[in-house]
């Protein structure tokens, strides 16, 4: 990768606006500098009207002490640097080398300037809503340059042939077993948490009509459950689905300012056209022939089960977790039942008001990694996974022999492909309440809506 100098980062005209989700903008290269093409920096975001919501910059002390099984975590001197170790140290080890490129990760010194030029460069380009929510960061003194998952670098000179990236944002790939759910909630144990969160979002005005799609097909490991994953977030990209061509976004749902379900099939057609030469099928089949060829290769790939056995770190669930987090943060608990019903005949309440004590007795150490354990799930819960792909031509069958392969199940084409995870930041401990009264509103508001 480059070396990046001192002010390497001048030109705002540069860079391109690629995407953005909460935290961060990300920009791709566009310049001259042939070494910089295939590079992103990905910009953070603070929020334009305080909403309590945000982050300290870095590890409080209670989050050093949280993460000391990590050193460099730990110890991190600022935001970029803990994204970039939390990435390689927790992250990489459980969901696989190969997807996870932190190696190719620099921190790079930006000035205010380039950050305010980035900024009004890209403005018209954002989505209005996230541009009401946030701007850059202009206080960050870094940003990080990684490798642009939707190329291949090193092939775009050899083959006239398009790369094609298909992003997904998975989201709960199971249903929650605890026994700290309450009888009342009982719901999250049957109906996905993804499902549950669509009926609130849709009454919130997030999003204009609700999706089929189901994270429980797309993790069940089965070619057909994973083919109707897909065919439900082709019909209804919102926020889980992005496609690129040539590193150029294609198609996308309504976060990024596109039309949503109903209204996509105008977009479904622009992106069966683009996949003129990408497939050898026909118009009107294009799409689907994608949908199995990405199916095939996520079914043979251990990257949705390695994502699965991470979200699974979350055992006990927010309702059991909210208990260690008062205990570990030495704040008395107002969620806990134990104070309250000393008269209840409820035996569910009574089992549970054990088992919250038991959560606020446990030995320090282990509240302490449940709590990590949590977290990571957390992580595994939001990130995104990217299926790159190019048709194989005879000029880039040489380069390729240590590449990934795959035959396309319906027209044989073969295609060389690799899987990245993204977005793999760490989930800050004062988010937990967050995360109790979110649960909570969801499946309440699931359970009063359905019954
Ligand atoms: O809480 P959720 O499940 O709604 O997830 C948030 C995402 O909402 P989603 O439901 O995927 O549209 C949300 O995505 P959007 O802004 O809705 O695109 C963020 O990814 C947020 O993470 P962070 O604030 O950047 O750390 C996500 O927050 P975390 O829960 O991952 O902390
Ligand atoms: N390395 C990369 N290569 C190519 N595109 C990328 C890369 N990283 C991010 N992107 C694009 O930029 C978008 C926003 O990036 P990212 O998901 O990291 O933002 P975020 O704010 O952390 O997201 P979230 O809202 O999920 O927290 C992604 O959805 C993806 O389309
Ligand atoms: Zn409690």
């Amino acid at each position: 990768m480059h070396a990046w100098g001192d002010g390497a980062l001048n030109a705002a005209g540069d860079w391109r606006y690629k995407g953005e989700g909460a935290s961060n903008v990300v920009l791709d290269y566009r310049g001259s500098d042939s070494q910089l093409l295939g590079t992103v920096l990905r910009i953070r975001k603070a929020p334009l009207r305080e909403n309590g919501g945000g982050c300290a910059p870095v590890l409080s002390d209670l989050e050093r002490n949280l993460w000391k099984d990590w050193p460099a975590v730990a110890s991190s001197s600022n935001e970029e640097e803990l994204r970039h170790v939390y990435v390689r140290d927790v992250m990489r080890p459980l969901l696989g080398e190969d997807y996870v490129d932190s190696g190719v990760c620099v921190i790079v010194p930006v000035s205010r300037k380039f950050l305010e030029d980035v900024s009004q460069h890209i403005r018209a380009n954002r989505p209005a809503w996230r541009a009401e929510e946030a701007d850059l960061d202009f206080s960050s003194k870094n940003v990080l340059a990684v490798c642009d998952h939707t190329l291949f670098p090193g092939l775009a000179n050899e083959s006239d042939s398009p790369t094609l990236s298909i992003e997904i944002k998975p989201k709960w790939g199971y249903l929650p077993q605890s026994d700290a759910i309450s009888t009342e909630n009982h719901v999250k144990k049957v109906v996905s948490r993804f499902a549950m969160h669509q009926l609130l979002k849709f009454v919130q005005g997030k999003i204009r009509s609700s999706s089929s799609y189901c994270p429980l097909d797309l993790f069940s490991g089965t070619r057909d459950g994973i083919i109707k994953a897909l065919n439900a977030l082709f019909k209804s990209p919102q926020n889980n689905l992005r496609v690129f061509k040539d590193g150029n976004r294609i198609f996308t749902g309504s976060v990024d300012g596109a039309q949503d379900s109903t209204d996509s099939s105008a977009s479904r057609d622009l992106l069966e056209r683009s996949l003129v030469d990408f497939t050898d099928s026909v118009t009107g089949q294009r799409l689907d022939v994608l949908e199995k060829l990405i199916a095939e290769i996520l079914h043979s790939s251990e990257t949705l089960r390695k994502l699965l056995q991470t979200q699974q770190l979350d055992s006990l669930d927010i309702e059991g977790v909210i208990h260690l987090y008062y205990s570990f943060v030495g704040l008395h608990c107002p969620e806990c039942g134990s104070d309250k019903t000393g008269c209840s005949i409820d035996s569910d309440v009574d089992k549970r008001s054990v088992l919250f004590a038991s959560h606020h007795s446990m030995p320090a150490d282990e509240q302490r990694r449940n709590l990590c354990k949590f977290l990571i799930a957390a992580t595994a819960k939001d990130c995104s996974l990217m299926v790159t792909l190019k048709p194989l031509d005879d000029s880039i069958v040489a380069s390729s022999v240590t590449r990934s392969i795959i035959s396309c199940p319906t027209t044989g084409r073969s295609y060389v492909y690799k899987i990245s995870f993204l977005d793999l930041d760490l989930k800050r401990l004062d988010k937990i309440p967050h995360y109790f009264r979110l649960d909570q509103s969801i499946v309440k508001f699931y359970a009063e809506h359905t019954t």
